[in-house]
Parts: C-alpha cells; structure tokens; sequence
C-alpha cells in the first residue's frame, strides 16, 4: 500500500500568513484570520483527505518574544507542535526582512532533525527579481529540503505544494475519518467566529487581552440561542468593547451572528456579555480555563 499520511506543522512569525495558508489548503475556514499579528492561539488541525494521502496540518500560534505568561504559553503551543509532527513547514513573508523571530525558529529547527520546508510566502506582493533574489537569500541560511514560493491569498503553488508535502509524509493509513476537516468541535469555532469579528473591529489595544467563552448553547423552536463572555484584562477595555451607548458591541454581535447563521446553517440568536478579569494573561489558571493551553487539553 503506498498511502500516504502525517503531520505538518506550519510555523513561523506571527502575520506570515499561516491561517491564510491553511484555510486556502482545506478549502474552508478553519482558522480566523485577521491583519493584527498574533491571532492565532491554538494548534488547530486542518485535515485534508486525497485519493493518495491524508495531510493533518496543524496550524500553531505566531513565534514570538513573550511578554506575558499567555505569550509564552502560546509559544509552548506552537513548539509542541514542531516536535510532533512529520514535517516542518516554515512560512515565512516575503516583504519581511529576517528578524529576530526568524532567528529564535532557525535555532528551534535545528534541534529537531526534521525535514524542514521553506514556504515563501505572498509573492504576488513582489516583482519577480524581487522573489528570486530572497529566494537566494534564504537559500544560504539554512538546508532546507524545499524551499517553495507560493501565494496562500491568490493560491498561487499550491497544487504543486501538496506534492511536495507529500514527498515527505511516511506511508500509512488514514489517521481521521475522511469527512474531518478539523479537530476542534463546533463550540470551539463558535468562540473563534466571535473573536475574529472583535479583533477586525478594534484597536491595537484589544486584541491580545480577550478570550470568548461559550456559557450557553440551545435549540429552541428551529433557532439556535448562544451566550458567550468576553473576556478583557481591565476596566477600561470594557468600555471599548461596548463602545458608545453599546454600539460596538452590537456591531460585533450582528456580525458573528451573520457569520454563525451560515456557518450552522440555522437561524441564529446570540448574546454577549463583556467581563473583565483582570490581568488574566498572567494567570495559569485562567489560561487554561479558557481553553488555551492544547497541552492542558490534551489535543495532539
Ligand atoms: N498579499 C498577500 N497577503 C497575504 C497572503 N497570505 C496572507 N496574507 C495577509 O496577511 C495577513 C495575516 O494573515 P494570517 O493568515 O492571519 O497570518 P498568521 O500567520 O496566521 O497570523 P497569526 O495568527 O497572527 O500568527 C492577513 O491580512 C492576510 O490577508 C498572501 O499570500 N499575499
């Protein structure tokens, strides 16, 4: 049997266009996607199943310099995942120059004696002289096993991408159920639907202090009720969130409502509350009851 099957992690600085990458792959959205660095939390799997392999990506928060213990529990996160995969998949942006993550992640790869694939990520953004000569550049910094140009936002490669991945994947039976695309249960992406719509309606200083929890999800009469909390780390934040006489909040609110309709295919009512917690990135405990420590919960 020459099936083939694994894990990929797809890691890299945060803004690199890794969710773009693996919803565009799957073909649905499997992760938020927004333009503030740092979305990403968890390690979500984004399964695709072919006639010939079974790609598992896991998809891992933003390398970063923590600040916080959130930070560094993320970065825990996403360090889990490089150690457990098959494949390494490095994305990185090309409009960016090489930095201190890229650094921190060279030295991290290292270690782990994996085949290690560069993805270069939105070409389309560059002139072709431009592409080839970071193509060079990077080529000199490390021995990668492929270094692979591509678009995740145009979908330019990414045919030609699978293949590759495939190259590398061990030969093996299916490791889900051909009709999983992911490994998160639908309250988990309920939360994240909300989040998306809070992160592309707010300031720098919001995003990294929220977390959404779902308190409440039931069928009633053909309509699906929802109540989740939001979570910020100061007073003031609250505020921001309900906005002028609680304007922004219902923007959010009518917008993850719109979005969760099609995503379930039910009619959709939902309620937010705003809490705040405060200082709750520093806490452990919280960190983990708000589901964002995966070695807490046990996925992988
Ligand atoms: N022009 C262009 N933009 C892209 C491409 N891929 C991603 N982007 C944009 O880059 C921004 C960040 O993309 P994400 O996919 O959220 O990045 P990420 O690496 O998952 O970010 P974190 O979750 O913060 O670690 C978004 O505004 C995307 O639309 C690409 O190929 N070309």
């Amino acid at each position: 049997m020459d099936y083939k099957s694994g894990f990929i992690a797809i890691v890299g600085r945060p803004n690199a266009g890794k969710s773009t990458l693996l919803n565009a792959l799957i073909g649905k959205k499997i992760a938020i996607m927004t333009d503030t660095p740092n979305t990403t939390r968890n390690n979500i799997a984004g399964i695709l199943t072919t006639r010939s392999a079974q790609y598992v990506f896991m998809d891992t928060p933003g390398i970063h310099k923590p600040q916080q213990q959130l930070g560094r529990v993320l970065n825990k996160n996403a360090y889990t995942a490089m150690e457990d995969c098959d494949v390494i998949a490095w994305i990185i942006d090309i409009t960016q120059r090489f930095g201190p993550g890229d650094e921190f992640i060279l030295k991290r790869i290292q270690t782990l004696h994996k085949p290690v694939l560069l993805l270069v990520n939105k070409i389309d953004k560059l002139p072709r002289e431009k592409v080839l000569q970071a193509l060079m550049d990077w080529q000199k910094r490390y021995d990668f096993n492929e270094i692979i140009p591509i678009s995740a936002k145009d979908h330019q490669n990414l045919d030609e991408l699978l293949n590759v991945f495939k190259n590398y994947l061990p030969q093996g039976a299916p490791l889900y159920p051909e009709e999983m695309v992911s490994d998160h249960d639908e309250n988990f992406r309920i939360c994240e639907i909300i989040r998306e719509k809070i992160l592309n309606r707010t300031e720098e200083e919001i995003p990294h202090s929220i977390a959404v929890v779902l308190e409440h999800k039931e069928m009633e009469e053909g309509k699906l009720h929802l109540m989740a909390m939001v979570i910020v780390d100061r007073d003031s934040q609250k505020g921001i969130l309900i906005g002028k006489q609680g304007s922004k909040i219902k923007d959010i609110r009518i917008a993850a409502q719109r979005e969760l309709k099609k995503m379930l295919n039910v009619p959709v009512d939902l309620e937010l509350y705003v809490r705040v917690e405060k200082n709750w990135r520093n806490k452990e405990q919280k960190i983990k009851e708000f589901g964002l420590d995966e070695l807490e919960q046990g996925v992988q």
